[in-house]
């Protein structure tokens, strides 16, 4: 396990933020087809949504993951569902730039702090912040966001842990990122909405490059990256 001060272990955690207060809206993908995944990451890009979160979800999510690291050089691609060493192995050989996990194991933890991959866990108690912060991860998943007490809950732990940085998903939508995404320690927020099941098997990419679009638009007056929150 490293410690948090750990250089080497802090810039990997100072690229996470940097990637996630640049493009702080993530899309989470889960694909059933694999022919899709190519044509939904540039819809998504076209729409000004470059960092993706591909879901380890279904029988083709790794095929789907390699194709758009090989074919849509302008996405940042994320793999999600991580939830063993081995599926965070499987994140950095098929190229991903980050992994994130819904939960975090004491073994997930220690795996993810001797890998170089940046890495997201993710957190829905008090305990579970400590065990991340305690291995250096300070920019985590607050899942589920909705369900686990919304915003008040983040709010709460803002008290005894100004440090943690958030990413909500779980019960996000177009309609309350923005008020999420205002929170000063909210850093970025994730979720399905922007990639719905109809959608995608219909084949309508304008459909999801325009919600994309119009998401970045109502949130852009929260995003981090333009309007800096002291840390
Ligand atoms: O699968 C993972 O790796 C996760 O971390 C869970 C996802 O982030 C949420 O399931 C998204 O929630 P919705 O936007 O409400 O669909």
């Amino acid at each position: 396990m490293k410690a948090a001060s750990d250089p080497a272990e802090m810039s990997r955690q100072d690229q996470l933020s940097e990637l996630l207060r640049q493009s702080p809206i993530i899309p989470v993908i889960t694909i059933e087809r694999v022919e899709d995944a190519v044509p939904l990451a540039e819809a998504l890009v076209a729409g000004g949504l470059r960092l993706l979160e591909i879901t380890l979800r279904t029988p083709v999510a790794r095929e789907a993951a390699a194709a758009i690291v090989a074919n849509v050089p302008e996405a940042i691609v994320g793999i999600g569902t991580v939830v063993s060493e081995r599926d965070l192995v499987l994140a950095s050989e098929l190229g991903a730039q980050f992994a994130l996990s819904p939960g975090a194991t004491p073994d997930l933890l220690d795996a993810a702090a001797a890998s170089n991959l940046p890495f997201m866990p993710g957190i829905a108690t008090a305990s579970e912040l400590m065990a991340a912060l305690a291995r250096g991860f300070d920019v985590v998943k607050f899942f589920p966001a909705v369900p686990a007490g919304g915003i008040a809950t983040i709010a709460a732990l803002a008290g005894p842990f100004p440090q943690a940085r958030f990413c909500p998903t779980g019960g996000i939508g177009e309609a309350n990122a923005s008020e999420w995404l205002a929170q000063p320690n909210v850093i970025a927020v994730g979720g399905s909405w922007l990639t719905p099941a109809t959608d995608v098997r219909k084949g309508d990419w304008p459909a999801i490059t325009d919600r994309a679009r119009r998401t970045l638009a109502h949130t852009s007056a929260f995003h981090k990256g333009l309007n800096e929150v002291p840390r």
